[in-house]
């Protein structure tokens, strides 16, 4: 998407170079920082301390991370040794492991010489395909849109509501969650999002960043607020991303968003989770005891980043000193609160059939 009139993916090649960029998202939304990422140290710091982040974007990134260890040393001790480095490096979000595996089968059967060039290959494979997953995704998500579109009053807003950040920053291009806002915008439909600050890193401002950009109508909302929106008939659609999607369609996604899915339930309100098929852990079936949910920092609880009123981007402690936090990164919603799933090839029921009718092939592969 977007970034002051240039098209930007979140991770590209640099040709010149012959090295991975990627936009420094600790940044975001107050300075757009490139950074390039030459070790495989570099990596795994950019993932863990969430330069990039997003299921999408994490696997991506990890298949270029492969693509290196493979240009400094071909091995399979090597390959076996990377594998293990960068998939220690976030816990939850499933694309990762998804993306090293994927690599390390494509790669395990080619001579050593071979390997460079064709794990560069596949990482480029990868991203492109992240895009156009995306952009079906979208198109999916716009026909919801536009049926709501159609049930209401000429002129008024379909309102949305979505949690952390699943935009184009979270995958290389277009987002999961964003994209049916993105094509609905597009196409001339009014739309006004509800964007929920996400505590505790407020990833929702890289959704407000993300929208504005854009030009499209949202308000950056405290986490909180949701409920009593849905009460009041602010809200007709919910759509979130998700880090882990288990076989029967329970949706790991950012802390907090299983409270938004019981309110939407409680409401009336459609709860739909966009995820591409690499997000679907096809091993797991009940997501809340078998997902592991990772545990971060206390201070990102205890502190806060900002821009200062003299305009530079600083740190503030919110609690007393010495206070303890504690800062589970992610929840987990059961499927019967999950209306329906956005993917690339389509729109289905949250349920064991649902996914298989769409993805037989995977479904099928797993089980056996
Ligand atoms: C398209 S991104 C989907 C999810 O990865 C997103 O909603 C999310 O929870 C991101 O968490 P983060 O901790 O910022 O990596």
């Amino acid at each position: 998407m977007k970034v002051d009139g240039t098209h930007y993916r979140s991770l590209w090649w640099d040709h010149d170079k012959d090295a991975l960029q990627i936009i420094d998202q600790r940044w975001l939304p107050h300075d757009f920082r490139i950074q390039q990422v030459s070790t495989l140290q570099d990596f795994a710091d950019a993932i863990v301390e969430m330069r990039v982040r997003g299921a999408p974007l994490i696997g991506a990134t990890a298949a270029y991370g492969m693509a290196l260890a493979m240009r400094l040393d071909p091995s399979d001790t090597a390959m076996d040794q990377a594998w293990s480095f960068l998939n220690a490096t976030r816990p939850t979000a499933i694309n990762l492991r998804w993306a090293l595996d994927r690599c390390r089968n494509h790669l395990r059967p080619l001579a050593e010489g071979e390997r460079a060039a064709a794990a560069l290959a596949l990482a480029h494979d990868i991203a492109d395909e992240d895009v156009e997953i995306n952009r079906s995704i979208g198109a999916h998500g716009l026909e919801l849109i536009k049926q709501i579109a159609a049930s209401k009053p000429a002129g008024e807003p379909v309102r949305l509501l979505t949690h952390c950040n699943a935009g184009w920053i979270a995958t290389v291009d277009w987002g999961t969650a964003t994209s049916p806002m993105y094509q609905a915008h597009d196409a001339g439909i009014s739309i006004h999002v509800w964007v929920d600050e996400t505590r505790p890193r407020n990833q929702g401002a890289l959704t407000s960043w993300e929208l504005g950009s854009h030009g499209i109508s949202h308000s950056y909302i405290t986490d909180n607020a949701g409920g009593h929106l849905m009460q009041h008939g602010q809200v007709d659609l919910v759509i979130t991303g998700t880090d882990r999607t288990t076989r029967r369609g329970d949706v790991c996604n950012k802390i907090g968003t299983y409270l938004k899915a019981l309110a939407a339930k409680d409401n009336g309100v459609p709860f739909y989770v966009a995820l591409p098929s690499p997000t679907i852990d096809w091993t797991v079936s009940d997501g809340v005891s078998e997902i592991p949910i990772e545990e971060r920092s206390e201070r990102e609880i205890t502190h806060v980043q900002g821009k200062t009123e003299s305009g530079e981007i600083g740190v503030v402690q919110v609690t007393p000193d010495g206070t303890p936090g504690g800062n589970p990164a992610f929840d987990v919603t059961p499927n019967r609160l999950v209306t329906g799933l956005i993917t690339e090839r389509g729109v289905c029921e949250a349920s064991k059939e649902g996914l298989a009718g769409l993805f037989p092939e995977m479904a099928a592969a797993k089980s056996a």
